[in-house]
């Protein structure tokens, strides 16, 4: 029976251990993770600054920071990762349509038509992407190290009030800017007849992609807001699962 509960005083202390050390490799990766990307969004910010300071126009601001931009906007994914294995307390689905959409905006969108790079809605929302996320990796890195000061946090859960619905005219501006363009080159579409008989207007769907803001983002703006009456405000917030 003693040896019994002894045994069972081990196997606790063992997995107890086990448990530390997963979060410690945990708390290990996030940190480096959020500071890398914090870099990453700084440097993004200086490129901005010196090429506009420099050259006095925002017209091929967009070409020079084009692989910074694609590489730290998909890095982003990982983000998706960390929600679905469970080692950030944030929805998969939020988490997914934020990163997803910004990621087909650079790749499918500014990159590939270059009759829009230099549109002032480019710059719109890369400014504010930019401001956006120094501010939210930095606040993840100063929260993980416990030494979170009061301005990150409030810039953190108040700065998207304004930031949110400009970079989302921002994109829609970029969007419809591409419209005209992509009906007459018909890129990314595919016309009948053809061997694999399917058609595809990559036209319509960026119409449909324009429509699809209007159900999603007030959704990922009433979560932002509802994050920050928890944070600032300690409301008990409970959220309905995936
Ligand atoms: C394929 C085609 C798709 C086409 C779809 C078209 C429709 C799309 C409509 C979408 C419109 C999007 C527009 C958008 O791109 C415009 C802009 O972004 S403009 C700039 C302003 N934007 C913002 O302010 C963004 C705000 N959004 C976000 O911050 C995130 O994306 C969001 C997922 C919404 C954040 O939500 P989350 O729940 O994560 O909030 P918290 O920051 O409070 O985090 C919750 C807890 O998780 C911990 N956490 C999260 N991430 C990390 C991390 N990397 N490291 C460590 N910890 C992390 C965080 O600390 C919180 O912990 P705790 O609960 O303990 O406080």
């Amino acid at each position: 029976m003693a040896s019994g509960e002894e045994d069972g005083a081990v196997d606790e202390k063992e997995n107890n251990n086990k448990k530390k050390t997963k979060s410690a490799i945990v708390t290990a990766w996030l940190t480096f993770y959020n500071i890398a990307m914090t870099a990453g969004w700084l440097v993004l910010a200086m490129a901005m600054a010196r090429f506009y300071i420099q050259k006095g126009t925002h017209k091929g601001l967009y070409r020079s920071i084009a692989r910074t931009i694609k590489f730290f906007q998909t890095f982003a994914l990982v983000e998706v990762g960390h929600c679905a294995i469970g080692i950030v307390r944030t929805s998969v689905i939020v988490t997914g349509v934020q990163v997803c959409s910004r990621i087909f905006l650079v790749w499918f969108i500014t990159n590939s038509i270059r009759q829009i790079q230099n549109e002032e809605s480019v710059i719109l929302f890369l400014v504010v992407w930019t401001l956006t996320e120094i501010t939210r990796y930095s606040y993840y890195t100063f929260k993980l190290l416990h030494h979170l000061p009061y301005f990150v946090k409030w810039a953190r859960y108040n700065l998207f009030i304004i930031l949110y619905p400009l970079g989302v005219i921002g994109e829609l501006l970029t969007i419809y800017a591409a419209l005209p363009v992509v009906r007459r080159t018909g890129m990314f579409s595919m016309r009948l007849p053809n061997k694999y008989n399917v058609s595809f207007d990559y036209y319509y769907c960026l119409i449909i992609v324009m429509l699809s803001y209007i159900p999603l983002f007030p959704q990922l703006y009433f979560h932002m807001l509802r994050q920050r009456r928890r944070v600032l405000h300690g409301e008990v917030i409970v959220e309905k699962d995936d």
